[in-house]
Formats: C-alpha cells, sequence, structure tokens
C-alpha cells in the first residue's frame, strides 16, 4: 500500500456513553478511492466527522496526512475538502459569493483566489450560473457548488458524505464523471454511500460498517469472491419470502439448483454487494 493518508486506529466514539463507533481502524493510501457503506445509523457519518476534525474521537487515534485531527487540526483543514450531506452553501450568496466566501475561510490571496474560483466553476461546469442565488440552483447544482467549494484550497484528501443522496440518475452519473476525474488526477477520496452501484463502479475498496463497528473490507470483487460469486435465491411458496446461498461460482450454483426435486421459485444469479450485506448484516440498505 501506498504511504497511508487517512488513519484511524482503535476509534471509539461515545455519545452519552453509548458508542456509535467502536474499535475502528482504518487505512486509506494516497490516490485511493474508498467508500463506506452501511445501514442509517451505523456510524459513517460519525466517522468522517472525527476525520474533518468536526468532532472529537472519545478515544483512539484519528490522522491525516500524519497530522492528528485533534492536536493539529489546522494543518488537517488544508489538507481535506469536505462536502457533507446537508447541503451547506448559503443560500442567499450567489455561486460566486459562495466560493469567494470560502476563497477567503482558506487565505487564498487575489489575483490567485478569482482564478481558481473560475477554474473550479468551470470544472463543475457552473461558471455561467456565477451570478445566480444558491437557492436557485437544482439539487445536482449545489451538489456541484459543494464540490467546487471543498476543491477551492487544492486539498489531497476529499470526504463526500452520501453526495449524491436524492439526485436523479443523470444527475448522480454526472457526479460520478467529476469523482471519477478527481481519483484519475491523484486525489484521495473517501465516501459513503447508501448505493451498491455506486460504491462498486466507483470505490477501490469497501469498508461495510453496521453498528459502529467496521465488519468486513476489500475490493469489490474480492468480497464477492469471498462470500460466493453466484446465489441461488429461492422464494418460499407458503410466504413468499426469498432466502439466499451462496456458491463459489455458477457451475455449484447450477448443480446445486439442479440436484433439487422442487425447482419452482429458484434461480441462479450473480451475487452482488447488497447480497453480501444482507448476508453479514441480516439486514437490507435503505
Ligand atoms: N450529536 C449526536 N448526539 C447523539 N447521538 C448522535 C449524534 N450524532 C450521531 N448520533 C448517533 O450516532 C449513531 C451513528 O450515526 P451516524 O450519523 O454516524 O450514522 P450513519 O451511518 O452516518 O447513518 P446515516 O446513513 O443515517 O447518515 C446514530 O445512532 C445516531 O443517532
Amino acid at each position: 500500500m501506498n504511504q497511508p493518508v487517512v488513519l484511524l486506529e482503535h476509534v471509539y466514539k461515545y455519545y452519552n456513553q453509548v458508542p456509535v463507533v467502536q474499535d475502528l481502524s482504518l487505512e486509506i493510501a494516497s490516490g485511493e478511492m474508498f467508500g463506506l457503506l452501511g445501514p442509517n445509523g451505523a456510524g459513517k457519518s460519525t466517522t468522517i466527522r472525527m476525520l474533518t476534525t468536526l468532532t472529537s474521537p472519545s478515544q483512539g487515534r484519528v490522522a491525516i496526512a500524519d497530522y492528528d485531527v485533534v492536536k493539529q487540526a489546522q494543518q488537517v483543514k488544508r489538507h481535506i475538502g469536505v462536502v457533507l450531506q446537508q447541503i451547506s452553501v448559503d443560500p442567499d450568496l450567489t455561486v460566486w459569493e459562495n466560493m469567494e466566501y470560502h476563497g477567503r475561510l482558506h487565505h487564498i490571496p487575489n489575483p490567485e483566489r478569482q482564478a481558481v474560483i473560475r477554474q473550479y466553476l468551470d470544472y463543475v461546469e457552473l461558471n455561467d450560473r456565477r451570478d445566480t442565488p444558491v437557492r436557485n440552483l437544482s439539487g445536482g447544482m449545489k451538489r456541484r457548488l459543494q464540490i467546487a467549494r471543498a476543491l477551492l484550497h487544492q486539498p489531497e484528501i476529499l470526504f463526500l458524505d452520501e453526495p449524491t443522496v436524492g439526485l436523479d440518475p443523470q444527475t448522480r452519473r454526472r457526479l460520478w464523471e467529476i469523482v471519477r476525474d478527481l481519483k484519475s488526477q491523484g486525489m484521495t477520496i473517501l465516501l459513503t454511500t447508501h448505493y451498491m452501484e455506486e460504491a462498486e463502479f466507483l470505490c477501490d475498496r469497501i469498508g461495510i460498517m453496521d453498528a459502529g463497528k467496521l465488519i468486513e473490507i476489500g475490493t469489490p470483487e474480492s468480497l464477492r469472491q469471498k462470500h460466493g460469486m453466484a446465489l441461488v435465491v429461492t422464494q418460499s411458496e407458503s410466504d413468499r419470502k426469498l432466502s439466499y446461498k451462496f456458491f463459489p461460482d455458477f457451475e455449484q450454483a447450477n448443480t446445486y439448483l439442479e440436484q433439487q426435486p422442487d425447482k419452482r421459485g429458484m434461480m441462479v444469479r450473480a451475487s452482488n454487494l447488497e447480497d453480501i450485506f444482507v448476508e453479514l448484516t441480516g439486514r437490507k440498505l435503505d
């Protein structure tokens, strides 16, 4: 692995004595795109909040580019760009004013500031909207503005918390293009998502969180290989419930199917990340 630029070592976070992140250890290499998956309340946002200095870990070490997020928060902030779930751009300011405000916060001097604002608005195709108040932008445009703003101080690591939630499929795909392009430029990216295709399409590695714990980690392909590339799905005659049985490959799944005296309600198909998630947690992603 390249030098890890995101590091969590035995991290715990408690709210009112309740652990919402438990013994989380994770290393993300420079240039890697890592996806954190998990159902609501799994602790993904809390993990991102710790990594981005918005909340402190209760226990354990969290570091970005070797800077401790608690003791060296200012240095950490210089290295990271953050796009949170809630749209955090000011609705009353124009697109340009939002960028300008953020640029000043990061002490980017003029004329460089004007140049990078133009550059990143161009990058997310919002230059023609520069004088539009943010409240009049579509959801996808707001998200693009958030990304442009997060990039303004040229961070090396980008955090995206549910970047495409609530967006229509075309807009989601446009954002995927941007995220992949950033990766191709060498950016390290950690994103959280509920969308399985998003994780499979974008991420080099995936971590599955449940109830505050990292319960699985690997490449999408390695997770499928580990749990089984093929499935026999059976729908019960009586209550219509589906059950899933993993097999290492299609041949073995088909052999199993052929051996069944009653094949009604049974089919073989390729496994996917969602199947693995359900298998691991007994819950469905929503
Ligand atoms: N400030 C807080 N005070 C108390 N409890 C909190 C706080 N923030 C989060 N929690 C709790 O911590 C747990 C983890 O929440 P978190 O938002 O990290 O989960 P998540 O995996 O990001 O879920 P989602 O997909 O819904 O965003 C939840 O039970 C949540 O209610």
